[in-house]
């Protein structure tokens, strides 16, 4: 298989995977890497690029990995995840809540992983049934349409910093406070296609995203300050938004994201079970 452009690996455009990603090009410049390029969006956007080959590796929503996994591996310990209060994946409501259980919920067209983990939450959990409406993250145009709004990333952010008057829950602490598990948004995935031509490139690629997870983790206070002078808000914040969030996907990840995957599939939001399937190192120098 010959790409006809540089490898291209997708890059959320939200400060959630700044610990993954800031130090990336660095890094790469350092290892004389090859020339990789970038597409920078949100995580649907992504999700859609990668599932439709226009881009080769991505940081993208774990259900969509969950839809597309037969053409997908994984790139081991690397996700978004948070074991509780995420912090900005939000729902913005009209008292009182029962009322957005046979409401209507407006759910962000930038994500894929939260707006079914709502639907999860709220139809298993609370036996609700919603009508949803799927809309661009503008917090006041979806309260106007809706009894409820989920955002997500820094869209999540800003709105919660407005003066809304609203009531908000975190989505990250529902699932924690109903299952006790922690919950993956966002895995790192591969094209198997790409992972089998190109086994080098995703090698490197893959030890320089652990190398600049390495310096995202250590220099936290420096994204911090990034964070405060490009998006607003102070330090604290940003330092506790930070320390909420884990970019491993260990074995605690793994239960939880099976535990959302066999809920969505419950309720008719995927299709098949879903298994794990890693992009594995040695498996490449095998094909070398
Ligand atoms: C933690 C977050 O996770 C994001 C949520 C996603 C989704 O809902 O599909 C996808 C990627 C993650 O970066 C967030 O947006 O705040």
């Amino acid at each position: 298989m010959g790409l006809e452009r540089p490898i291209t690996i997708g890059r959320i455009d939200y400060a959630n995977v700044w610990p993954i990603y800031n130090y990336l090009n660095e890094v790469l410049a350092e290892m004389d890497a090859p020339p990789f390029t970038f597409m920078q969006a949100v995580p649907s956007a992504l999700n859609e690029a990668l599932g439709e080959g226009r881009i080769d590796a991505a940081a993208v929503s774990s259900f969509a990995y969950a839809r597309h996994s037969s053409d997908l591996l994984l790139l081991p310990g690397l996700s978004v995840s948070a074991d509780g209060p995420v912090g900005s994946i939000l729902l913005f409501y009209k008292e009182p809540f029962d009322r957005m259980l046979s409401g209507r919920i407006a759910l962000t067209t930038t994500s894929a992983t939260s707006i079914n983990l709502l639907k999860v939450i709220l139809e298993l959990r609370y036996e609700g049934k919603p009508e949803y409406l799927s809309m661009e993250p503008d917090l006041e145009a979806m309260m106007n349409a809706a009894d409820a709004a989920l955002l997500i990333g820094d869209h999540a952010i800003r709105a919660s910093w407005q003066k809304h008057g609203y009531r908000v829950l975190d989505v990250g602490e529902m699932w924690k406070q109903w299952t006790g598990y922690s919950m993956t948004y966002a895995v790192v995935a591969v094209r198997r296609s790409v992972a089998e031509a190109y086994p080098k490139e995703v090698a490197l690629l893959h030890r320089a995203l652990l190398e600049s997870k390495r310096r995202g983790i250590r220099y936290a206070g420096e994204l911090a300050r990034k964070a405060a002078a490009e998006i607003g808000g102070d330090l604290t914040y940003w330092n506790q938004y930070f320390h909420g969030l884990r970019h491993d996907f260990g074995t605690a990840e793994q239960t939880g994201l099976m535990h959302y995957f066999g809920f969505a599939k419950q309720l008719g939001l995927l299709s098949q079970d879903v298994g794990i399937r890693y992009w594995s190192e040695s498996v490449a120098q095998v094909n070398e």
